[in-house]
């Protein structure tokens, strides 16, 4: 069952998902090193950025951040995922080396060859990941109003992959039509999922995920098979919840 937190506005939204993102990168530097984590673009990065931007306490020169997806565009272009993460989060932490930004390849992202962006970055994650399934220490997604996570979206074939770790996508719904996404198998192998959302545009479909599992909806379909979903949302795309869908916020 997924953990729902309700934060009273965006401000107190960016404050919880930075102390919880504080503690699990605390963790997995403990444990193993170094995090791995994997950052959505839409509305997330600015939420995320608020204050981990200026989050002192993080040892960010252990983080190794990837992309749970990517529009084919290059990375100058307004609608490139890498750009707004490097806006809002990257240019601020000198301490991330270069080296451990794995962006998908701008060449075949500007010439819109989803399905060499996907073999590409497939293969970024396999170095990493030493060949193994990818199991992201922290996996960050958004939700948009239909219900999509990463660029997975409702009734789409890329729903059912089960072979690649990173799948291109020629017709998406939403503009512009060719990225690539993170598949399943790699999503649900994550250590933690945490849906970031917020505003008063998303409560319908909030309420949807969170009280009707019924709708095999794309955000439904991910439970990481070793580890946990949560939800930080706003009270403004909390409004349909019932009371009882929610979680005291505690770290
Ligand atoms: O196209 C995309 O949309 C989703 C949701 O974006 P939002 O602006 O509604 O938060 C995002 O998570 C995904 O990474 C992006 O490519």
């Amino acid at each position: 069952m997924p953990i729902v937190y309700s934060f009273a506005n965006g401000d107190a939204l960016s404050s919880g998902l930075n102390e919880f993102v504080e503690k699990v990168s605390r963790d997995a530097i403990a444990d193993h090193g170094h995090l791995s984590i994997a950052i959505s673009g839409g509305s997330l990065p600015k939420i995320l950025s608020k204050e981990l931007a200026h989050n002192k306490n993080v040892e960010f020169s252990k983080w190794h951040i990837f992309w749970a997806d990517e529009r084919c565009v290059s990375h100058t272009n307004a609608d490139s995922n890498y750009l707004e993460v490097k806006k809002s989060l990257l240019d601020h932490i000198p301490q991330i080396p270069q080296e451990n930004i794995y962006a998908i390849n701008e060449k075949f992202a500007s010439e819109k060859d989803a399905e060499r962006a996907a073999v590409d970055y497939e293969e970024q994650l396999k170095k990493f990941f030493k060949n193994q399934l990818p199991s992201f220490d922290l996996l960050l997604l958004g939700m948009g109003p239909d219900g999509h996570c990463c660029s997975l979206f409702p009734g789409h074939p890329l729903l059912e992959e089960k072979k690649r770790l990173v799948a291109p996508i020629f017709d998406s719904p939403k503009p512009p039509p060719e990225r690539i996404t993170l598949t399943y198998p790699v999503v649900n192998n994550s250590k933690l999922v945490v849906f970031v959302t917020a505003g008063d545009g998303k409560k319908d479909m909030v309420q949807q995920i969170i009280e009707q599992p019924e709708m095999d909806l794309p955000c439904q379909r991910v439970k990481p098979t070793n580890g946990q979903v949560y939800w930080f949302i706003d009270h403004a795309a909390a409004a349909k919840l019932r009371k009882e869908s929610c979680s005291e916020y505690k770290l």
